[in-house]
């Protein structure tokens, strides 16, 4: 368990929001690039890809550290739905349309990670979740010389129930201590069957940020940050397993009556 306490911003608009979470995300970047001449970013799908294209297809100052280099990027997700990438409920397709293909050919191309469509259309799950993951052992070396992955960044949603990548409230997979890469195939949300990052590759994550907006995430948001019994929900458990590795980008109406204190700027 960390010692520190997550850092929880707050902004008037999902504009204002996306213009400091660029900073945010390009600070990752060149830090990043300055260790190891990549950035290793895993994304999640729902309301972040949109939000993410804001940040990072507004015009540049045009410095340097104000860049994305995209064409550095090694993009994977950080859940995915078994589904066939073409699917609308496909994370990849939303991050495809809402980003990857709004990228200016100046900025270079990411190189993306999507799932294995075979796996999909066998129906096998957990050999989907496998193959996922012998592709981070791949990028991140043998995962008998690297324990677990340390992505540079990891980009996550938090759900009205507090779910986070896959990971949902009270599911075992909660527990999961070795694999990278775990099946979900009886999700409370719909699609059933899904692959997620597992907590400890989440929590190794050299930065963390989540960004959850709107009056429908108050109540879970303040069960994370201000209750006892919001402890073990997934969103928490990255919480407390990251400490001040975590920066939660929220507008007012998720944070409204959420005592936690809030941080002015970054
Ligand atoms: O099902 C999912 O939901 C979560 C949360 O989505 P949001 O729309 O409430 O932000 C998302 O982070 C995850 O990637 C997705 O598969």
């Amino acid at each position: 368990m960390a010692t520190t306490q997550p850092n929880l911003y707050s902004f008037s608009s999902t504009d204002a929001l996306a213009k400091e979470l660029r900073p945010y995300v390009l600070r990752c970047q060149n830090a990043a690039l300055a260790r190891h001449d990549t950035f290793r970013v895993a994304v999640s799908g729902g309301s972040l890809p949109a939000v993410l294209a804001k940040a990072l297809l507004a015009d540049s100052n045009g410095s340097a550290e104000d860049t994305p280099q995209f064409s550095k990027w090694q993009i994977f997700f950080a859940d995915e739905r078994a589904v066939p990438l073409d699917d609308k409920d496909s994370n990849y397709l939303l991050l495809k349309e809402e980003l990857l293909k709004k990228i200016p050919a100046e900025l270079g191309e990411p190189t993306v990670y999507p799932i294995d469509e075979k796996h999909v259309h066998d129906g096998n799950t957990q050999e989907l979740a496998d193959v996922y993951q012998e592709a981070l052992m791949r990028s991140f070396a043998a995962k008998d010389s690297v324990k677990l992955p340390i992505f540079d960044l990891i980009l996550l949603g938090c759900g009205p129930d507090g779910h986070t990548c896959s990971l949902f409230p009270g599911h075992d997979l909660l527990r999961e201590k070795d694999a990278w890469v775990a099946a979900e195939t009886n999700s409370p949300k719909p699609p059933p069957k899904r692959i997620t990052l597992t907590l400890p590759v989440v929590t190794s994550a050299s930065h963390i940020a989540f960004v959850a907006t709107g009056a429908g995430k108050k109540d879970i948001l303040k069960s994370i940050f201000d209750s006892e019994e919001g402890r073990s929900l997934p969103s928490s458990l990255v919480n407390h397993g990251a400490g001040n590795k975590v920066s939660w980008f929220t507008d007012h109406p998720a944070v409204e009556g959420v005592a936690f204190p809030r941080r002015g700027s970054l």
